[in-house]
């Protein structure tokens, strides 16, 4: 069932009044990609979905899907679907009725419909849930429900708009795997809105790191992870320590730093937190210039020479671990 297209946003633009929630915003989506949107609250993530959707009107620029000006096209007509984050099922209609409902509102044939359903009950494994209604089933459930019905259309791009945020962690985490098999499986886009970076580290083959209405850094996940342009982006992925050094601006893994004897290392710090992770304990410090500074060291190691609070410790580390960045 592979249906892939490429997507670009040419300047795309949304605003409320005197509020721009989409600046301006270029971007391509190389078809059969799983990208997700990433950024903090009120950034403009959801706009940018809604607009793709066809739910919220574009003010200025396009959106092009296939080659094709989708921007003021009807929802139905553009070729995407939408999951939304509350799912949206009728509560009236049992299962397969809610997946079907679409093809319903487009006018096929009732045996089409339901054969349509039931091939896409089997894609989230459902099939026994077919007669069920909405209220009888867990939010795992209802969300491959609401998959499954947002797929029936065969899009070429699907939307999830903070498609987890309703599960509890662990089914999160399992949720999560499942997403990116069907995304395999299908082959279309995937593009998904979270907040969440561990999510979007775990799913995407390519990140959005939005803020303030524009696209601060994208690329593949590892390379947005492990060398952020600027000092947002670098906070906002989190594993990183933003230092002022005389040379610049650094972003710095926390987990690639040494903890030495003063002097022997490239800064001293003072520690002024131990924070027990698990696999990592993170020895929090103050360095000159009143910077906060932490160093993630694996548990084994720290255990082996405890470090308390008040100690002077220096801080090394390699240059390769070390990224120049922008305000
Ligand atoms: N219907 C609306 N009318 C006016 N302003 C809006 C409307 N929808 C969103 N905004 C504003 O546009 C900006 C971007 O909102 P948007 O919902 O796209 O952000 P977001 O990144 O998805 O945030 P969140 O993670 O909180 O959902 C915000 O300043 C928001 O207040």
């Amino acid at each position: 069932m592979t249906n892939a297209a490429d997507l670009e946003f040419v300047s795309l633009t949304k605003r409320y009044g005197n509020t721009v929630a989409v600046d301006a915003i270029s971007h391509h989506f190389k078809a059969g990609t799983y990208a997700c949107l990433l950024g903090p609250s009120g950034c403009g993530k959801s706009s940018t979905l809604r607009m793709i959707a066809g739910h919220e009107e574009v003010s200025d620029g396009a959106i092009v899907l296939s080659g094709r000006d989708i921007s003021h096209l009807p929802p139905a007509r553009r070729g995407t679907a939408m999951m939304f984050q509350s799912y949206a099922l009728f509560p009236h209609l049992n299962v397969r009725d809610n997946v079907a409902f679409s093809l319903r509102m487009a006018g096929q044939d009732k045996a089409t419909r339901l054969a349509r359903a039931d091939e896409m009950l089997d894609l989230v494994e459902m099939t026994q849930y077919a007669d069920r209604k909405p209220d009888q089933l867990s939010g795992g459930q209802q969300q491959r429900v609401a998959l499954a019905r947002a797929l029936i259309t065969r899009p070429q791009v699907l939307l999830l708009d903070e498609p987890l945020s309703a599960l509890d962690p662990f089914l999160r985490v399992r949720m999560r795997t499942e997403l990116k098999r069907l995304q395999r499986d299908l082959g279309i886009s995937f593009i998904h809105v979270t907040h969440g970076q561990d999510e979007a580290l775990a799913l995407a083959d390519e990140i959005i790191v939005m803020n303030d209405a524009r696209i601060e850094q994208a690329g593949p996940a590892r390379e947005v992870f492990n060398a952020p342009r600027t000092a947002f982006v670098a906070r906002f992925m989190g594993g990183h320590n933003v230092l002022h050094l005389p040379q610049g601006r650094i972003a710095l893994r926390s987990d690639v730093m040494s903890v030495t004897a003063p002097e022997a290392g490239r800064i001293d710090g003072r520690i002024t937190g131990i924070e027990y992770q698990g696999t990592y304990v993170a020895l929090i410090s103050v360095v000159a210039g009143d910077q906060e500074v932490t160093a993630l060291l694996p548990e084994r190691e720290f255990f082996q020479n405890p470090r308390e609070l008040g100690e002077v410790i220096g801080l090394g580390w390699d240059d390769r671990a070390a990224h120049p960045i922008s305000a």
